[in-house]
């Protein structure tokens, strides 16, 4: 199960001598100084050859680090053999230098920039000039407002299906891609974005297939139905919990985005780690959803530059927010471990795995990864979902209407006050409700990033050359006329009684899909019916005097997961109890 990055330790005294050793036996071909053109051609042709001979093919970013250290070494060590075996003095030694690095620099970068404008298989690919040359394009793009999703639609408006984004980059809004690049026939792979919170490890972030499908085995025994069915009676108190705080508020407005996180993530913490957070009822821990957003927003516009993550990881004042919350997540870890549980827990299933293993200290650091990836992926994709779905039920009080059409005949005829198992695939309209507001707003918006298999990929009839990083925009799709009729209307009936009004029904990939879709999907489902089923039998909902949900709408966020603005809302309880 290992699979971590390897350090490497540089000793840059003992470098730069054994260079220098080797340099004070060779006859330079040129004098740096008085013939300064050839040196820095020289330096521009070294340039080159590592574009040709080792950047242009291949996977680079996991090196990222040792690249970085080897370049800023190369400058005392160039500085060094110039100043003690060239004798040039100590200023000009710097300057050389400084040049002559420069000048490789210059080589490499002119070398990628022609290859990729002029001979990329991806050259006929449309999108925006700069992207062709750099990543860094992508980065630029969205640095200022974190709206990666906006600024997609925005490109695939002008340039259409295909979209080049980077210069191995491309985004497909093609309903057709769905399957062709998440499906469970696809073999495209998981991109080297996957590698950027190494050296933590963890389900989702394998790139190896096989260490994938095996880690996935552990992960279904606590997804198994038993498990579910375990799980929703805890799941009920806190949605009677989450009724009770909101009662408390007696009509006044109430922060709909932060309640919606105490309970996914107390719920999370429940059915993840055997023990609610208990936000719902204390302050105590509500600052965990604030530090888990502030570490994505961190690193956010980077996700396009794969390479930067791994650096940015290791530089100890940077990326505090990600720090801070593996910290945490290693406390819950251990207190889990130490206090064990009666109750079965997701964290449970997993250390009974860990505890067969031969490999514990290696293994250990998948269950820290892990328990990570729960509370991540479980918490704040349930919670941003069921913002949403409360907002459109605030717009359109008909909504809240049909659902109690639906469900309180079913609740009176199973003496329930949540919906029995065996209701829940006649709650058409409730499930409805939900993928609707799933299509329209994928908590994870911009989709998540694939490499096509070495034989490349045909998707509507369009050719993509392998080894190119390609990336559905579920926001985009999700509201493209390709895929939906009415696109950006909220219309539940889709799901079940028009299903006319979906063109492609595989266009839907909010879950992802194939090998690597979401595990936690049916656990999110029983959470969100269960709370929606409380809060409108028990309330009824409205935007807050002053709010139009405008604001809430415009000025989300895209760190991979969405940062949703405060939504404020007014519950009113229709029958206190
Ligand atoms: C509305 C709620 C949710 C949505 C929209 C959602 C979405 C997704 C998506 C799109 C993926 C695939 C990402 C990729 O391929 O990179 C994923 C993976 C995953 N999700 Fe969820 N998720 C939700 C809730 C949950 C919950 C409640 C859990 C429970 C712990 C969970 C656990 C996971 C795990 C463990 C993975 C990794 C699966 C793998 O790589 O095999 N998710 N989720």
């Amino acid at each position: 199960m290992s699979q971590f990055a390897n350090t490497t330790q540089f000793d840059l005294p003992a470098m730069a001598t054994t260079m220098a050793s080797k340099v004070g036996s060779i006859q330079l071909p040129f004098d740096v100084h008085s013939q300064p053109t050839q040196a820095a051609l020289l330096a521009a042709g070294a340039g080159i050859l590592s574009h040709v001979g080792y950047f242009i093919r291949g996977e680079h970013h996991r090196n990222g680090p040792t690249i970085a250290v080897l370049y800023m070494a190369s400058l005392p060590v160039v500085a060094f053999v110039l100043y003690h075996y060239v004798r040039l003095p100590l200023v000009t030694s710097a300057a050389q230098t400084v040049a002559l690095v420069l000048c490789y620099a210059a080589g490499l970068y002119t070398s990628m920039c022609v290859y990729r404008g002029l001979f990329h298989p991806l050259r006929k690919f449309n999108g925006p000039f700069l992207a062709r040359f750099s990543n860094l394009y992508h980065s630029w793009l969205v640095m200022e407002k974190s709206d990666n999703y906006r600024q997609m639609t925005k490109l695939h408006e002008k340039y259409g299906d295909f979209v080049r984004t980077g210069p191995s980059n491309l985004s497909v809004s093609a309903p057709e891609a769905v399957p062709a690049v998440l499906g469970p026939k696809s073999k495209c792979t998981k991109s080297p974005w996957y590698d950027g919170s190494l050296p933590l490890v963890n389900l989702h972030t394998a790139r190896d297939q096989k260490v994938h499908e095996l880690r996935r085995k552990d992960f279904n025994k606590a997804f198994s139905p038993a498990a579910l069915v375990a799980y929703e009676e805890r799941v009920t108190p806190l949605s009677n919990l989450f009724c009770d705080q909101i009662a408390s508020f007696g009509g006044a407005p109430v922060d709909a985005t932060a309640w919606f996180k105490y309970f996914a993530f107390d719920a999370m913490g429940e059915l993840g780690l055997g023990e609610s957070f208990h936000m719902l009822e204390k302050k105590d821990n509500r600052w965990v959803p604030d530090l888990l957003m502030e570490g994505m927003a961190d690193i956010a516009q980077l996700q396009p530059i794969p390479w930067s993550t791994p650096i940015l990881h290791r530089i100890p004042l940077i990326a505090q927010g990600p720090k801070n919350f593996i910290r945490f997540v290693e406390d819950q870890v251990a207190k889990r471990k130490e206090r064990g549980s009666k109750k079965p827990d997701i964290l449970g299933y997993l250390l009974a795995s860990w505890e067969k293993s031969e490999k514990k200290n290696v293994d250990y650091q998948w269950l820290r990864g892990d328990t990570r990836l729960v509370i991540v992926g479980g918490s704040d994709t349930t919670a941003s979902t069921l913002t949403f779905i409360f907002y459109y039920l605030a717009k359109y009080p008909n909504e809240v209407r049909k659902l109690r059409d639906e469900f309180e005949p079913l609740l009176a005829a199973s003496g329930k006050d949540h919906l029995d198992t065996k209701d829940v695939a006649k709650a058409v309209h409730l499930n409805g409700v939900i993928h609707e507001a799933l299509r329209l707003n994928p908590p994870i918006p911009s989709g998540y990033p694939r490499v096509t298999p070495p034989e490349g990929l045909t998707i509507a009839g369009r050719y993509i050359p392998g080894n190119t990083t390609v990336v559905v925009p579920l926001r985009t799709l999700g509201r493209s006329e390709a895929a939906y009729e009415r696109a950006q209307e909220f219309v539940p009936e889709r799901w079940y009684s028009k299903p006319g009004m979906i063109k492609h029904k595989d266009a839907f990939a909010s879950f992802g899909g194939g090998p690597y879709s979401c595990i936690g999907r049916a656990l999110s489902l029983v959470e969100m019916r269960n709370l929606i089923v409380k809060v409108v039998a028990r309330f009824d909902v409205e935007f807050a005097p002053g709010e139009d949900g405008e604001a809430f709408m415009r000025d989300a966020k895209d760190h991979f997961i969405i940062e949703i603005p405060a939504l404020k809302l007014v519950f009113k309880e229709r029958r206190p109890l």
